[in-house]
């Protein structure tokens, strides 16, 4: 019986999406944009990386295809080999939206049809009634910020008032979210959870996809800084995922970094977490291990999109993405005849672009199953189509959206 791995690089666009104009981001490409400046040499930074680009066991999936598919963007001269069994495509997103939970529930099946809730770059950028209920219902002496911004900046400016006030820090993006900044200590870690669910349960009729709890610690402007106690309180899909029908299937869903809390915590059986990219990726190793026939791994890698797409930093990208790269074969190391592995993304977060936001792109769709003969998927029209070659991979009934391309590989289920 067979064995399911989807590994999300959180933000990994490789560019071209044929919407893209819509959301303001024609000609955005995260990939093609960090491997041009890593080949000009201007994603340098010493003591951390230099020079092209260096992701072969990437390319050895077929990422230099895939790219050249969603885009046309070519991705080093170099002839290389595809590995044995891989196959590569790109994917494109048919959700309302670029964030995190769109990108998700449709690789799982659902794409997001119906239009997000937004908060308008204004100041207060949050409608009075929600402030008044906020203020009311969450006991706080009121809020700071409410504003569209970056979580650092936030912080910095008022971070000082909001230890000296008790008022919790709110902010939003372009993204369907209301992120709260409160101190773990000066405001305290459970307070600051309690009164995100309050919150979540008034952003319900807003349509709000997330609400995020983004702790900080640290006395001054200078020396504030995030914590890993961020917890995201996403609204519940609105139908049964992928998620749902591999456990109503009796299979195990082991989710490896926030796949829980993107899902709302529906179809899953197991959380397993690490601080940062490495630790998530030991994590991701672990499960793929235990495993057993019939199981899904669903694993994100957040801080390609937290650490480096919005904060536009194109050499620590860069880093990333050749950290991964070099664990890779950890991971392919482990695959037995009847897996089935890829790795894919959830939206773009094109460090080289304007503002810090998600940037709407086509998504690289790479892998490998042990034993078939593989190839090029071309461009496939949703994201939806990945889950539905975990389902008929998995032996689940139809269901959901999408496609599967299983047969595309040479495989055949009954
Ligand atoms: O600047 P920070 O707080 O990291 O916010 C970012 O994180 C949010 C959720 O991932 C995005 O919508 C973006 O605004
Ligand atoms: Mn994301
Ligand atoms: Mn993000």
């Amino acid at each position: 019986m067979a064995r399911a791995f989807v590994f999300v690089l959180d933000s990994f666009g490789i560019g071209g999406a044929a919407d893209a104009e819509r959301y303001g981001d024609k000609g955005a490409d995260t990939f093609g944009h960090i491997a041009s400046a890593c080949a000009a040499g201007a994603a340098d930074r010493a003591g951390l990386r230099s020079g092209p680009l260096a992701v072969p066991n990437m390319t050895a999936l077929g990422l230099g295809e895939a790219a050249r598919t969603a885009s046309g963007f070519s991705f080093d001269g170099r002839t290389h080999r595809l590995l044995a069994s891989s196959f590569h495509g790109a994917a494109q997103e048919i959700s309302a939206g670029k964030d995190t939970p769109s990108g998700h529930w449709e690789i799982a099946g659902l794409p997001a049809r119906f239009d997000w809730g937004y908060f308008p770059d204004t100041i207060p950028s949050f409608p009075q009634e929600l402030t008044d209920a906020m203020i009311r219902e969450g006991k706080v002496p009121g809020i700071l910020a409410n504003r569209h911004a970056p979580g650092t900046t936030v912080i910095e400016d008022f971070g000082e008032e909001h230890i000296a006030t008790g008022k919790p820090i709110c902010y939003t993006s372009v993204d369907s979210v209301l992120q709260i900044a409160a101190h773990e200590t000066h405001f305290g870690l459970e307070r600051l959870y309690a009164f995100c669910k309050v919150v979540r349960r008034l952003c319900d009729p807003l349509r709000i996809g997330r609400v995020i709890a983004r702790p900080f610690i640290g006395e001054t402007r200078e020396t504030f800084v995030r914590t890993p106690n961020r917890k995201d309180y996403a609204t519940p899909p609105p139908e049964p995922t992928l998620l749902d029908r591999v456990t109503d299937h009796g299979g195990r869903v082991i989710a490896i970094g926030k796949i829980g809390d993107i899902f709302a915590h529906r179809g899953i059986s197991e959380i397993r977490k690490g601080a940062g990219n490495m630790a998530m990726f030991d994590k991701a190793l672990g499960a793929m291990e235990d495993a057993r026939p019939g199981d899904f791994v669903f694993a994100n890698f957040v801080d390609f999109d937290t650490e480096f797409g919005h904060r536009r930093d194109v050499p620590g990208y860069a880093a990333a993405l050749e950290a991964f790269d070099r664990r890779l074969p950890e991971a392919l190391s482990r695959l037995k005849a009847g897996d089935l592995f890829m790795l894919t993304a959830d939206h773009g977060n094109d460090p080289t672009w304007r503002g810090t936001d998600h940037t709407r792109e086509r998504t690289p769709v790479l892998g490998v199953v042990p034993g078939l003969r593989g190839g090029d998927i071309g461009l496939r029209q949703t994201f939806s189509d990945i889950g539905a070659t975990v389902a008929e991979h998995l032996g689940l009934a139809r269901g959901g959206s999408g496609a599967s391309f299983l047969s595309a590989l040479g495989g055949h289920h009954a």
